[in-house]
């Protein structure tokens, strides 16, 4: 056994060349003298290492970017397509290999991964669908002899910062509208989960995207921002990931005024009236308070309950979390995975901690779990007060505090408290209410009896300090797109 095999436990994969430690520039794979490791956080234990770069090899990607970007607006939206469904195809093929790469680098559960990597396929078909329809307009003309016609061109080079809690879709999001609508990409992936992006980039050479049209660089986070966001050849940036670095990543991007779009944390509110289904409620929460260990930016962080429900609820809930199983998420039964690392599980202890001296009552769970792996037992957490951490912040752990309330106007008030406006839910059978309260949250998503409200088909994004522009959907590939005017003055005949 040679020294790697002893201090890196690679995940099973049927086609093992899926693991990739070195970064994709300009169409090579391309290795570091320095690198970092990537960590199981189930276990503690390293998989494998990825390149340290910084600003030279940021600058030869964003180099070799901006040289594809002829050719690769120059084709047509069917060649675009056709590899981009290829890339798609690839995906689904190596399904399970991409899901078993993603659980051991994340922790989320092998079926939680599988169901990413569809997730993530999905926008690749969906863009590559959508690459065809990038449609302009005709105007009839201001004046006798002139006639306008609008057109939608690619911005150009795209630089984009993704997250580890979604490795592969917040990827393909972002890089299948590019893509799609004639762009080029240089993509730095979260130094926690680099395996499942580079995976993605092997499958794209695969599918046959041409060299230069995506790159995929890791490493010094700051220092790759900053070619990202000031290099004048990048013309958009791209961010999912925390509110206060969105903020600053977009401010650098104000001296070369590229365009931006960013999708940022959220603090959603989960709210149960007294006419609520209350299994298909507590369903609800489940499915959206403890997706990806409470990892997502979508996950409902306040869950407020009516008055005459509230007790029984809160007893259901108890019951449902109870039953969840913890564990290594390459287990089969496992449906919470670790959290992604100590800091975060540091989080969540510090946010149920605050809640408990507050005056909040723990139904269930509270601790973390002794090991290596960074694990924290679902909780239950009652007469949460409004001004605590878990109401105030995005706790992004797999903890349910529920707060009382007693009218309509009480809970959109409380609701809409935040600076945050991603994503609200709300449970009701009442369908005047639906439409009620539904106008009146000020999120840019609302699931109404419904815990899962993500899909390719439908715009992904927030309002207020969540973020700007909106992803998947027929209006993903706008943020991609600029559209200019062609006024043509005739002669008469
Ligand atoms: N909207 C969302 O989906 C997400 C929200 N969050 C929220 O943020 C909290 C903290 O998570 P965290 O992982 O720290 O999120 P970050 O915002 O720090 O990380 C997101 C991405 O930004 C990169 N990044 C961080 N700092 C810089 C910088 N100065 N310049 C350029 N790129 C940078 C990271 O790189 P690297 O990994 O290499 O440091 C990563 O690729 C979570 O608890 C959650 O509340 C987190 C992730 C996703
Ligand atoms: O947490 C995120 O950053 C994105 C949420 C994943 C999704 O539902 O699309």
């Amino acid at each position: 056994m040679t020294d790697t095999q002893i201090r890196y436990v690679r995940p099973p994969l049927a086609r093992a060349d899926l693991l990739r430690e070195a970064a994709y520039i300009d169409g090579a794979w391309v290795t570091a003298d320095t690198t970092l490791e990537v960590t199981n956080p189930a276990t503690g234990v390293a998989i494998g290492t990825v390149p340290m770069m910084g600003a030279a090899e940021a600058e030869r990607a964003v180099a070799a970017a901006s040289a594809a970007f002829p050719a690769w607006k120059a084709k047509s939206a069917k060649e675009r397509a056709t590899i981009l469904k290829r890339w798609y195809a690839l995906m689904e093929q190596h399904g399970d290999d991409l899901a078993t790469l993603m659980t051991a680098e994340q922790g989320k559960p092998l079926a939680e991964a599988r169901g990413e990597v569809s997730y993530a396929a999905a926008f690749l078909e969906w863009f590559a669908e959508e690459a065809r329809r990038i449609n302009g307009l005709t105007i009839p003309g201001h004046a006798a002899d002139k006639r306008l016609v609008v057109v939608q061109e690619p911005v150009g080079v795209v630089a984009a910062i993704t997250p580890w809690n979604f490795p592969a879709a917040m990827i393909t999001r972002k890089v299948g509208p590019a893509l799609a609508a004639g762009c080029t990409v240089v993509l730095k992936p979260a130094e926690l989960t680099p395996y499942s992006a580079l995976a993605l980039a092997v499958l794209a050479e695969e599918a046959g995207v041409p060299k230069g049209v995506l790159n995929i660089i890791t490493g010094d986070a700051p220092a790759i921002g900053e070619v990202l966001t000031t290099d004048p050849r990048v013309a958009k940036f791209t961010f999912t990931g925390s509110t206060p670095v969105g903020k600053l990543l977009a401010a650098k991007c104000a001296g070369t005024v590229k365009r931006v779009s960013l999708e940022l944390g959220g603090n959603a509110p989960f709210i149960v009236f007294d006419d609520a289904d209350l299994d298909k409620a507590v369903a609800g929460v489940i499915a959206s308070k403890f997706r990806n260990t409470g990892q997502t930016c979508v996950c409902a962080n306040r869950i407020y309950v009516q008055d005459g429900i509230y007790d029984a609820f809160a007893e259901r809930l108890a019951a449902a979390v109870k039953k969840l199983v913890v564990g290594d998420g390459l287990a089969g039964e496992t449906q919470q995975g670790p959290l992604i690392d100590g800091r975060a599980r540091d989080k969540v202890i510090a946010h149920v901690e605050d809640a408990v001296a507050r005056g909040a009552h723990l139904v269930t769970g509270g601790h973390s779990l002794p090991g290596a792996g960074s694990f924290f037992e679902p909780t239950v957490l009652t007469a949460v007060p409004t001004d605590a951490l878990l109401c105030r912040e995005e706790t992004f752990g797999p903890v349910a505090g529920l707060v009382r309330f007693t009218t309509e106007a009480e809970v959109i008030a409380l609701a809409n408290d935040t600076s945050a406006g991603l994503a609200a839910y709300l449970f009701t059978r009442d369908l005047s209410r639906t439409w009620r309260v539904g106008e009146a949250l000020q999120y840019g998503m609302v699931g109404i009896n419904t815990g899962l409200i993500s899909t390719e088909v439908a715009p992904f994004g927030g309002v207020k300090q969540s973020g700007i522009g909106r992803e998947g959907s027929v209006y993903g590939i706008r943020d991609y797109v600029d559209t200019k005017t062609l006024c043509f003055e005739i002669e008469a005949g």
